[in-house]
């Protein structure tokens, strides 16, 4: 069981097509925080490689995990919430992200599963092909991290309900009539 602080700042880890954006999204809704998707901080140079269908090594990562560290270490300091999207693949990439406050869903899914999901997306600069290398470099977060791990076979809105469940945080109402003044 993961611990939450308050206003925890959650992120959304798991190899490419576990569903990392898209329960993101859902989730930011429901809980209305701040969300930063991870595949916008990488660095051009990142992009282009992925792009080119070659996997990312840990120098390519570092300067990535290091803008993403900030913008998690932006909001505990300030006692915010927020959602961010980020791999994490390896455990020391998580020790560049962890802190009070932060807390990691895993999204697990067999490579079959992934390998489906992917091959229906369209439009991502991120090739099918590098899924392999993505199970590769995969290390599942361990008991002395602060996590939950999640199957990814339910919907995106059962998944973001079973995350809100299970660290016991406050949604907002489904729906909103808006402003009644
Ligand atoms: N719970 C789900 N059930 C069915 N399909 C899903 C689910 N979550 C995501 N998908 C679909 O799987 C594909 C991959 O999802 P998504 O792009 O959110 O993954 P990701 O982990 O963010 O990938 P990447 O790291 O490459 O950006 C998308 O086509 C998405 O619509
Ligand atoms: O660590 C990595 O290899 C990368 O971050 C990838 O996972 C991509 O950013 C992304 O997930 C693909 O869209």
């Amino acid at each position: 069981m993961a611990k939450t602080a308050q206003q925890p700042v959650l992120v959304i880890m798991g190899v490419s097509g576990s569903g990392k954006s898209t329960v993101a999204g859902v989730l930011a809704g429901r809980l209305g925080w701040d969300l930063a998707e991870g595949d916008d901080l990488h660095p051009e140079a990142n992009v282009a490689k992925m792009q080119a269908g070659h996997a990312l090594s840990d120098e390519d990562r570092w300067p990535w995990l290091d803008i993403i560290a900030d913008w998690i270490k932006e909001r505990t300091a300030a006692g915010k919430p927020g959602i961010i999207t980020c791999s994490a693949l390896k455990k020391r990439y998580r020790d560049v992200l962890r802190g009070e406050g932060v807390v990691f869903v895993f999204l697990q899914g067999s490579k079959d599963k992934i390998s489906d999901r992917l091959a229906s997306r369209h439009g991502h600069f991120m090739p099918a092909s590098l899924l392999e290398s993505q199970f590769d470099a995969l290390e599942a977060p361990t008991e002395d991290e602060n996590h939950i791990s999640l199957c990814v076979s339910a919907s995106p809105a059962e998944e973001a309900e079973e995350i809100i469940e299970r660290l016991g945080l406050e949604a907002q109402p489904a729906h909103t009539t808006g402003d009644a003044a």
